[in-house]
Formats: structure tokens, C-alpha cells, sequence
């Protein structure tokens, strides 16, 4: 299989997320990423109606509470037929482990967010008063979701070799942070192109903004699709 574009349906309504994905000609074999915006506002209804076309799901909701809580949360998840779910890592060992148990007999991968990639050195010493270096933050964080029993982590592309040597080869490492070499960065601070992330080793890239935004999207995509599959 070929590694996944992600494309991070982040839209204020779900009528103009519907419109976005028109574009898309129907046997495309999209991966879509639904987040906090959408989830909060449509659900689980919205869940399965995008998994009813067919699409694989990564659903988003960066869950981050006590290990009682997250399990509970994970084992009604566990019945969506979703194929990636996000926790914080920062949540720790007994929460991400309350994860993956409470998605015991599903399909979905979890995957543990490391340091956020609109995240920097600046913000991790300075605002989270956390004494590390960036990377060392992140592998730490990679390395503790892999003793843990989750499945992948999401990290920045640059992190992605010193989380496999940590980990494994075959932990995913999903990494959102993407953009092509015209795009705005924005609020991203850790950022990679498609074919760096490529390069990287990155599994599969998490692509908002510089697909959703475009005048074109499909064009977008299969532009991005031909820089992440050369
Ligand atoms: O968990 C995520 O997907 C995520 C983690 C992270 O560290 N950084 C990050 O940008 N994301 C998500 O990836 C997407 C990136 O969107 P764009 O910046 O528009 O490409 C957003 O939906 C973010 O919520």
C-alpha cells in the first residue's frame, strides 16, 4: 500500500467540508483527518457518513485526561471502525496504555502526539518550562508511547529518524507540519516539505491548509500525492 496523504479537514461547517470533498473524483481512496472543529460540531454522525463513502478516517480528538477517563472514551471509539485515533503522550505511560486497552478488538491505530509542531525550542523552555532540547523532548515522548503499546506517534518530519532509532522501524510516525515549498507556514513551526518528509521516513504526511485553502484542491492534492510519491 501506498503511504497516505492525510488531508485535514479542518472547515467551520460541514456543508462547505462536503463541497471540498466534490472535488475529489469518487474512486479517489482518500484518507481524511476529522479534528476538534468538525468533531465538536457534527459528531459521530459526521464520522460515519464520511466512512460510508469509503474513506479511511483518522480521527483527531488529541485526548488528554486521566487513564479511567481515556479508556472509557477508547473503548466506545473502538465500535467507529476508525483507523487512527490521536492521545497526547504527555498524558503519560498509565494513560496511553488505558488507550490502547479501551481500543482492544478494533482496528484503530493510536498514536500519541509528541511536542506539537506549531511548538518550537522558544515555547517548549520558555512557556512549558520543560528543560530539554526540542528533540530530545520528542523521542523521549515517542520512546514512552512505544513501551506503552501505542501504535505510531505524531511528530514533526525532522523528528522522524531519531523516533525510529528509539522505537522500531515499523512504529508509524504521521507527521502533519507539511508544506510545499510556495505555501505559508502560518501558525507551523516545525515544517517539512512532502518529499523531505518522504526522505525522512515519515509514514504518512497530515496535510490542512495548503489543500483545503487552494483554489483548486484536487489539484492541490495530486500535486502534493506526485511530490510525496516520487
Ligand atoms: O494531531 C495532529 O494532527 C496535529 C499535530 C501536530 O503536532 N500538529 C498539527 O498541525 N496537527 C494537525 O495537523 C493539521 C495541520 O493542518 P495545516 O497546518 O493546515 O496543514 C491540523 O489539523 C492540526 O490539528
Amino acid at each position: 500500500m501506498s503511504k497516505p496523504v492525510i488531508v485535514a479537514l479542518d472547515f467551520a461547517d460541514d456543508f462547505e467540508c462536503i463541497e471540498f470533498l466534490s472535488q475529489f473524483p469518487k474512486d479517489t481512496d482518500l484518507f481524511v483527518k476529522i479534528g476538534l472543529e468538525m468533531f465538536c460540531q457534527f459528531g459521530y454522525p459526521f464520522v460515519r457518513s464520511l466512512r460510508n463513502r469509503g474513506y479511511k478516517i483518522f480521527l483527531d480528538l488529541k485526548l488528554h485526561d486521566i487513564p479511567n477517563t481515556v479508556k472509557r472514551t477508547c473503548e466506545m471509539i473502538a465500535k467507529w471502525d476508525v483507523q487512527m485515533l490521536t492521545v497526547h503522550g504527555s498524558g503519560g505511560a498509565e494513560m496511553i496504555a488505558a488507550a490502547k486497552k479501551g481500543l482492544e478488538g478494533s482496528q484503530t491505530n493510536l498514536l500519541a502526539v509528541t511536542q506539537l509542531t506549531s511548538l518550537g525550542q522558544k515555547e517548549l523552555s520558555d512557556e512549558l518550562m520543560i528543560p530539554l532540547k526540542s528533540q530530545d523532548y520528542v523521542t523521549h515522548l515517542a520512546k514512552l508511547a512505544f513501551d506503552n503499546g501505542a501504535d505510531g506517534v505524531i511528530s514533526s518530519a525532522l523528528e522522524v529518524p531519531m523516533i525510529k532509532e528509539v522505537t522500531d522501524k515499523d512504529f508509524l510516525c504521521v507527521t502533519p507540519g507539511i508544506r510545499p515549498k510556495t505555501a505559508q507556514v502560518g501558525d507551523q513551526k516545525r515544517v517539512a516539505t512532502p518529499s523531505e518528509a518522504r526522505n525522512l521516513g515519515s509514514d504518512a504526511i497530515v496535510v490542512g491548509r495548503p489543500i483545503t485553502q487552494a483554489e483548486n484542491g484536487f489539484v492541490a492534492y495530486q500535486n502534493i500525492c506526485q511530490e510525496w510519491n516520487k
